[in-house]
């Protein structure tokens, strides 16, 4: 998909919602556990009753792999079911994948065209060549961690290194590869603050930011420091709206919770112009 498809599609929903397929089937209602494919049936039932609020979806694999096979099958048959029945939203596969060049080239490969995902996490720390090989995909989009959402960051991505902060050069440094307009980038949602500084390097790209919701970042503050004038923003919530509820209504709740963050940002984007 296309930056401007994206954009145009946030336009029309007025949305910037993206909703985290991370399944688990200690949480997931037990009835759906008599099904043959519990994840998809599960997936399937919260893609159907939210699409008309989100934008995008991104299953963590984390969560397909953790069921071995079977697991991987459940994801191949999430990602055919979104591309088929709803080509308009896109699909980050939240893989965080990265290695040396030869190596990368086959995880792009596998996302972009196997499974066919809009998009893919990556991590920075091997440099670019490890990014580049996922960059040569025309309208394919490569989501660089940058500043992540969780404690740990500040180990790293937060230290200073020649008078700048390791999350910095990851943005200033990246912005000079080859085909770098292929590159979005994840700053989480509990580092707010730091949003404005992140504008001031990447001022148009699209930011992915999970950590609204379980992890208690805000939509307001994100909103306040991130937005572009592209909007620019992809803001997730997984475990918020997918374990709303664990009763046969589960789907319906997921649908109020995304349909509540869908007004929020309709608030915000209605606030702009
Ligand atoms: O910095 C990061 C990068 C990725 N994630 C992933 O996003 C979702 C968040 O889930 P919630 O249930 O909404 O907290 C999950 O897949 C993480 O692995 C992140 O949280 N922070």
């Amino acid at each position: 998909m296309t930056t401007e498809k994206l954009v145009s599609e946030i336009r029309k929903k007025h949305s910037f919602l993206c909703v985290g397929l991370d399944v688990d089937l200690d949480k997931i209602p037990s009835f759906l556990l008599n099904e043959e494919d519990p994840i998809f049936s599960f997936n399937k039932a919260i893609i159907d009753a939210t699409h008309q609020f989100a934008v995008a979806y991104k299953p963590n694999t984390a969560f397909y792999e953790a069921y071995g096979i079977q697991g991987w099958k459940s994801l191949e048959k999430t990602i055919k079911y979104l591309n088929e029945n709803y080509p308009e939203v896109f699909t980050i596969a939240d893989a965080k994948r990265g290695d040396i060049g030869n190596t990368s080239s086959r995880y792009a490969k596998a996302f972009f065209e196997d499974l066919g995902f809009d998009s893919v996490t990556v991590a920075p720390y091997m440099g670019k060549d490890s990014v580049e090989p996922f960059l040569n995909f025309k309208d394919k989009h490569t989501i660089l961690l940058a500043l992540t959402s969780n404690e740990g960051a500040f180990d790293f991505q937060t230290k200073k290194v020649e008078d700048d902060e390791v999350y910095k050069h990851v943005l200033k440094t990246s912005k000079n590869w080859k085909n770098s307009e292929n590159l979005m980038y994840v700053i989480g949602a509990t580092k707010a603050e730091y949003l404005a500084e992140v504008r001031n390097i990447v001022p148009k790209s699209f930011l992915l930011v999970p950590g609204v919701g379980a992890q208690g970042g805000s939509l307001t503050e994100v909103c306040k420091y991130g937005m572009a004038e592209n909007i620019g923003l992809l803001i997730n919530s997984s475990r918020g709206i997918i374990y709303a509820s664990q009763e046969a209504n589960f789907a319906e709740v997921a649908a109020k919770q995304a349909e509540k963050m869908q007004l929020e940002m309709k608030t915000i984007l209605d606030g702009i112009h």
